[in-house]
């Protein structure tokens, strides 16, 4: 097999981009792995569309470089996006034609054989009754899909999706991780950038945590989750009192307060000493169960704590 069947669908080294002052991409590796569902995570400004563009081609690093399946898009052009596809922001149509009169003309542009796709990228996407109407007629949870359908009709191994959930309500939210699996079970390698950790834990293998411009956790998501000890989630009849007490426990830590209670960090000796001390003070305990912690969570202290504490 040649270098290129066998190079990452992404690698990444080093990516630079500034505007003026700004390090809006602050020297970005990554690395995805054929088959996996990956998760760019980041709150708002974070630097992730601008990656994506990087990735794409679509704009050129200041440094370093990107390589999909081995091949650079700034250096090879079209041929370096054999098998990719995606959308960066949202997707765009002909909003006086219809969505197949759309995916026909892109599959014009695209030449090959995308045209013989259309029926299946519709079916695939949910739109097949629904292929004649103006696209704009169509909500956004429906231009969203349109956009996946324009995406498939390139066969891609490698799609490269920007927070395709945004804007959605919660039903088109459902539809779109519901066809996200679909195509990876299919094959198909996903970059999806999004800050909503519901979704991310739901369909990510991996995930880059980003931070102002720059990757502040890289890995699996299991391990991500399961990197900071065992985690309780605590519940009982006076949270103010129960927050005083474990303030005060030098054995427990990572302590959050939710709007269910607390979570915090410690072991089973700890917890013991823990339901003693609360007795103490008079406060009953309703629950103290063990509790992964949730992404959201972690997002929160990597990307919410001081600049410094996120990196460590
Ligand atoms: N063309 C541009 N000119 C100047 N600044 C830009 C430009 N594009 C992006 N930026 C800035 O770079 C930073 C990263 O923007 P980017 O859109 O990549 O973030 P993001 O993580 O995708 O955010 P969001 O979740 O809000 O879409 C932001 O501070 C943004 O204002």
């Amino acid at each position: 097999m040649s270098a290129v069947a066998t190079a990452a669908p992404i690698e990444a080294r080093g990516l630079v981009k500034r505007y003026g002052e700004l390090i809006a991409v602050d020297h970005v590796d990554l690395t995805v792995d054929a088959g996996t569902v990956y998760g760019y995570l980041g709150p708002n400004g974070a630097g992730k569309t601008t990656s994506l563009r990087m990735l794409l081609g679509l704009i050129r690093p200041d440094e370093g470089s990107a390589r999909l399946f081995g091949r650079d898009p700034l250096e090879e052009g079209a041929a370096a996006l054999d098998g990719v596809a995606g959308f960066v922001e949202a997707p765009r149509f002909y909003p006086y034609l219809s969505g197949r009169r759309n995916l026909e003309l892109m599959a014009a542009l695209d030449g090959g054989d995308a045209g013989d796709r259309i029926d299946d990228a519709l079916e695939t996407v949910g739109l097949a009754g629904r292929d004649g109407d103006k696209v704009k007629g169509y909500s956004h949870g429906m231009k969203q899909r349109l956009g996946i359908g324009a995406a498939l009709l390139r066969d891609p191994r490698l799609l490269l999706l920007d927070e395709p959930t945004t804007g959605l309500d919660p039903g088109g939210m459902r539809d779109m991780r519901e066809l996200v699996r679909r195509l990876a079970a299919d094959g198909i390698t996903v970059l999806l950038s999004s800050h909503i950790m519901g979704e991310v834990e739901e369909l990510c293998d991996r995930v880059a945590i980003v931070r102002s411009g720059r990757v502040i956790y890289e890995g699996d998501l299991d391990a991500l989750l399961h990197s900071t000890g065992q985690r309780y989630r605590l519940r009982t009849t006076d949270d103010d009192a129960a927050w005083d007490v474990c303030s005060y426990r030098a054995g427990l830590t990572e302590l959050v307060r939710g709007h269910d209670g607390l979570t915090f960090a410690a072991d089973e000796r700890e917890v013991a000493q823990l339901s003693l001390a609360l007795a103490r003070r008079d406060v009953a305990v309703l629950a103290l169960v063990p509790a992964a912690a949730s992404l959201e969570e972690l997002f929160f202290r990597l990307t919410e704590g001081d600049d410094e504490e996120a990196t460590a």
